[in-house]
């Protein structure tokens, strides 16, 4: 259960990597600016950001003692799925901005730690090479467009490909304001395309027609009129599981609940709405409102095991990273988010034993201290 134990990856700078941040630092390293500022921005202030975080260094555990921890094991299962820890990968935007194994490299690092990847309606790699190359270990992550049949062809792609659950942003009607990409205007490369949200001429086409500024070109192509009545309508079109991402308060999670959809808690990585409460003070009032009846999830600011076991006692049935996979990436390619999740999964076991917890059922509220 120590660093030394983990797989190399035969990439020096990587291999000598000890935890998240310092694959962070790499990743930021190998990033010229349109990339990191994409990747590593908040919205407005950036106090949600923040509060992701700080939420987080805010618990402290309450660990048991002389318990047998000789054989830990941090299995658990999401909608039927085993994953080796409870860590899977949140969706996002332009892999092929860290790294050119792009969206295929996060897909294998994924599966090959024995974790899912959301994939984003924004990739730059069809859905059908990342479900191959995620050997059925993915999700898809939808925005709806304004044209409901060009969303409907997708659902049906990502169904078709192998799909295990249908991901719905809820949080992002229009994209947040992440003023370091509007200051120098964000760009995508030229080579870099986003196959699942139009062919590259008519992204280019779009693009230009909006000025181009790819946030004008999201905001005319997600419908904003989609409320909890249009959910029968994605129901109606896709036999998956439904989970809605962007939760934040009780009254929502009844609401999803009630229309059978599964929770995830999260604020985008703070990229939305900006002074939005952090994710984890967000998770217990939405886990005592749904009772037990769709399963709930997290993301924002993971960075290490105790944060995953802190999540888990207060509810999330898993939780997700996203920029940690974005750093890996860019760090390393595959290799790099393998890396990212060997680490994550050592510090979880590790946590897990110094709290006096053989298996993540063990694992409760008495374990936190608010
Ligand atoms: C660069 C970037 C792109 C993102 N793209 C998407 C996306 O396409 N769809 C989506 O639902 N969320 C997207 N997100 C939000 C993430 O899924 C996730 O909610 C957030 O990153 C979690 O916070 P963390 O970065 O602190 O782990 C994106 C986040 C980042 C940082
Ligand atoms: C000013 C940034 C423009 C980015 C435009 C495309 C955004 C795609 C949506 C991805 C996403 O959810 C995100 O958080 O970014």
């Amino acid at each position: 259960m120590t660093t030394t134990d983990l797989p190399e990856a035969n990439i020096p700078e990587l291999d000598g990597t000890v935890n998240l941040a310092d694959i962070e630092a790499l990743g930021r390293s190998r990033l010229g600016r349109n990339a990191l500022e994409y990747y590593a921005s908040g919205a407005n202030d950036e106090v949600t950001l923040a509060a992701n975080r700080a939420g987080f260094r805010a618990i402290r555990l309450r660990p048991r003692v002389l318990v047998d921890v000789s054989d830990v094991d941090a299995r658990t299962e999401v909608l039927g799925l085993p994953l080796s820890f409870p860590v899977g990968v949140a969706p996002s935007a332009f892999h092929g901005l860290a790294h050119a194994d792009a969206e295929l490299g996060t897909a294998r690092a994924a599966a090959s730690a024995g974790s899912v990847m959301t994939l984003s309606t924004f990739s730059n790699t069809p859905i059908e090479e990342v479900a191959q190359a995620a050997a059925g270990r993915f999700w898809f992550q939808l925005y709806l467009y304004t044209d409901r049949e060009v969303s409907a062809e997708v659902v049906r792609r990502a169904e078709a490909a192998g799909a295990r659950a249908l991901v719905l942003t809820v949080d992002a009607p229009f994209l947040g304001r992440r003023e370091p990409n509007e200051r120098h205007r964000f760009a995508l490369p030229p080579h870099l395309g986003v196959p699942n949200a139009g062919s590259r001429e008519q992204l280019r086409a779009m693009e230009s027609e909006a000025g181009s500024q790819l946030v004008n070109y999201f905001q005319g192509l997600v419908d904003k009129t989609f409320t909890w009545a249009d959910l029968a309508w994605l129901r109606s079109i896709t036999a998956l599981p439904i989970v809605l991402k962007g939760i934040l308060t009780a009254e929502d999670a009844l609401l999803a609940a009630h229309h059978g959809a599964h929770v995830w808690v999260s604020n985008h990585g703070g990229r939305q709405l900006d002074t939005a409460v952090g994710s984890i003070e967000a998770l217990p009032e939405v886990v005592d409102a749904v009772q037990g009846q769709v399963e709930v999830y997290l993301d924002g600011g993971i960075t290490r095991g105790t944060d995953v076991l802190k999540a888990v006692a207060l509810g999330a049935r898993c939780v997700f990273l996203g920029r940690a996979a974005l750093w890996g990436l860019a760090a390393g390619g595959e290799a790099g988010v393998r890396r990212t999740l060997d680490l994550l999964h050592d510090e979880v076991r590790l946590a897990l034993a110094l709290c006096g917890k053989q298996n993540i059922g063990q694992v409760g509220r008495d374990l936190v201290r608010l």
